[in-house]
């Protein structure tokens, strides 16, 4: 691969000023364009301190040149990186250089396409490194570095492997179709297949939980108008960011904003007060507010403590299939000191005096952790949780055929659920399918 394919070259640092720049090139001819565009020799591995010149021999500027003898570099091909001032003009100037010795401009992706593609890294990893430089917060950014260190890929390839094993065990039996099958380890083949079944379960929600950290949660707030919906969105924001009176039926369009709570980022979601009846833009209000609640992780219910009961009525139906709720009784501050505690599983709050959001702070930290920050997670993408899916139906037929004794179906079933999990990684890829991998991820990367 790496004799073959030709040179590419990207500014490899963040776009706008900075400190320093990277220009990177990768591909067999790395090498001769940058001891040109140097004007000397470069040895692997050593940071060389050289001017940058043009084709008139004029200096563009002066820095850093850093050559990777292939195989061992980011790619697995010759790479050398250009570091420069971090000015956009002067870095632009490097790359048409380099691209007038011979470069072409690398698409988004392609580096970490052509780490994929010489072995440097699994689909999992490649996709883990732009997962790393897009997590908001330090648990999205801990657990895609587990991903990226092959955390999630191992876990993968050992139910692979165990499914390829039972695959060529049943292939075997197929060849000895006038035995019974619990002559030929029969018993055991099922007993092991059962096991990587609940292997893949337990990964199956692993997984979920790390398309949850890399994607972060979504709530979305919603309860009867008038209940201090606005006004939680804004104490949670730390800004005055929706409109707050005292009339019900005030907020009418989807409010969205990105909120950091105890370095954790969500997505919190402000919608109009659910009731009967209401006017055409507020019935609109109220379709939109349903919709959104449909794709939420998480409902965060807000009735007014005073009359809860009512309010939880107007919408239950609502939140009924949302996989997660919070409830909510605002307006503490207007109780009487002679209430009662609320019933189990409520946190009682004041927008106003900010009681209570202590409390729902770390209830909103632990639903977009998972409660479990920390020790083991890794992220993944709805890509990863589809096949294993997928592959988990396949295996869960193949448990019931070999039940029956149907060799060929079961050893074809076995068949499509190994290969659903080899996508995960990308042993077994349709080439489409790369292409819309590595389209997402920032060019130079
Ligand atoms: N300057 C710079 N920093 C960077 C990168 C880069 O491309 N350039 N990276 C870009 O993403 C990341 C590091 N990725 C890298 C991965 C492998 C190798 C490398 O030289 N691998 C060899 C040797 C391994 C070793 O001795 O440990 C190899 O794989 O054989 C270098 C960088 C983050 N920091
Ligand atoms: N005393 C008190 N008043 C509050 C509290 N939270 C909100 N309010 C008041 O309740 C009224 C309604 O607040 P909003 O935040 O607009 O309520 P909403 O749920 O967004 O209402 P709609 O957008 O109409 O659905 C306003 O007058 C707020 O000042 C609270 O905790 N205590
Ligand atoms: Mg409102």
């Amino acid at each position: 691969m790496a004799e073959t394919s030709d040179t590419i070259v990207a500014i490899a640092t963040a776009p706008g000023a900075g400190g320093v720049g990277i220009v990177r090139l990768s591909g067999p001819r790395s090498l001769a364009i940058a001891e040109t565009a140097c004007a000397k020799k470069l040895p692997p591995r050593v940071a060389e301190h050289a001017r940058f010149r043009d084709e008139g021999g004029a200096t563009l500027d002066d820095g850093i040149a850093l050559y990777f003898a292939a195989p061992a570099s980011y790619t697995g091909e010759d790479v050398v990186e250009l570091q420069a001032h971090g000015s956009p003009v002067v870095l632009q100037q490097l790359v048409a250089r380099c691209c007038a010795l011979g470069a072409r401009h690398a698409r988004p992706g392609e580096f970490s396409e052509r780490a994929f593609l010489n072995g440097k890294l699994d689909l999992t990893q490649a996709e883990a490194v732009a997962d790393l430089i897009a997590a908001a917060d330090i648990h999205a950014a801990r657990a895609a570095r587990r991903s990226l260190d092959g955390v999630f890929s191992r876990r993968v390839d050992a139910i692979a492997d165990e499914l390829l094993a039972l695959r060529v065990h049943t292939e075997a039996a197929i060849d000895f179709a006038d035995e019974p099958l619990d002559t030929l380890g029969g018993e055991a083949l099922r007993a092991r297949l059962s096991q990587a079944l609940q292997a893949m379960d337990a990964l199956a929600l692993e997984a979920q939980r790390g398309q949850k950290l890399r994607d972060g949660l979504h709530a979305v707030i919603v309860g009867p108008p008038n209940a201090g919906k606005s006004s939680l969105l804004n104490a949670l924001a730390g800004s005055e960011r929706a409109i707050v009176t005292d009339i019900a039926g005030t907020t009418r369009d989807l409010l969205r904003e990105a909120v950091r709570i105890d370095g954790i980022e969500l997505m919190l979601v402000d919608t109009a007060g659910l009731r009967e009846g209401g006017d055409a833009i507020e019935r609109e209000g109220m379709r939109r507010a349903r919709d959104e609640v449909r794709r939420a992780d998480l409902a965060i219910v807000v009735l007014d403590a005073r009359d809860p009961i009512g309010g939880r009525q107007a919408v239950a139906d609502t939140v009924a299939g949302v996989p997660q709720r919070l409830w909510l009784h605002n307006k503490s501050d207007l109780l009487g000191a002679a209430e009662p505690e609320p019933e189990e599983g409520v946190l009682r709050v004041s927008a106003r005096t900010g009681e209570g959001l202590d409390r729902l702070h770390a209830a909103l930290r632990d639903y977009a952790t998972g409660g479990q920050a920390g020790d083991g997670a890794f992220t993944a993408r709805a890509r990863h949780v589809e096949a294993l899916r997928r592959a988990q139906d396949h295996a869960a037929i193949a448990e019931r055929e070999l039940a029956a004794e149907a060799l060929d179906l079961a050893a074809e079933r076995l068949r499509l659920a190994h290969e659903a999990l080899g996508e995960i990684t990308g042993r077994i890829t349709p080439n489409d399918l790369l292409g819309h991998i590595f389209a997402s991820f920032c060019i130079g990367k």
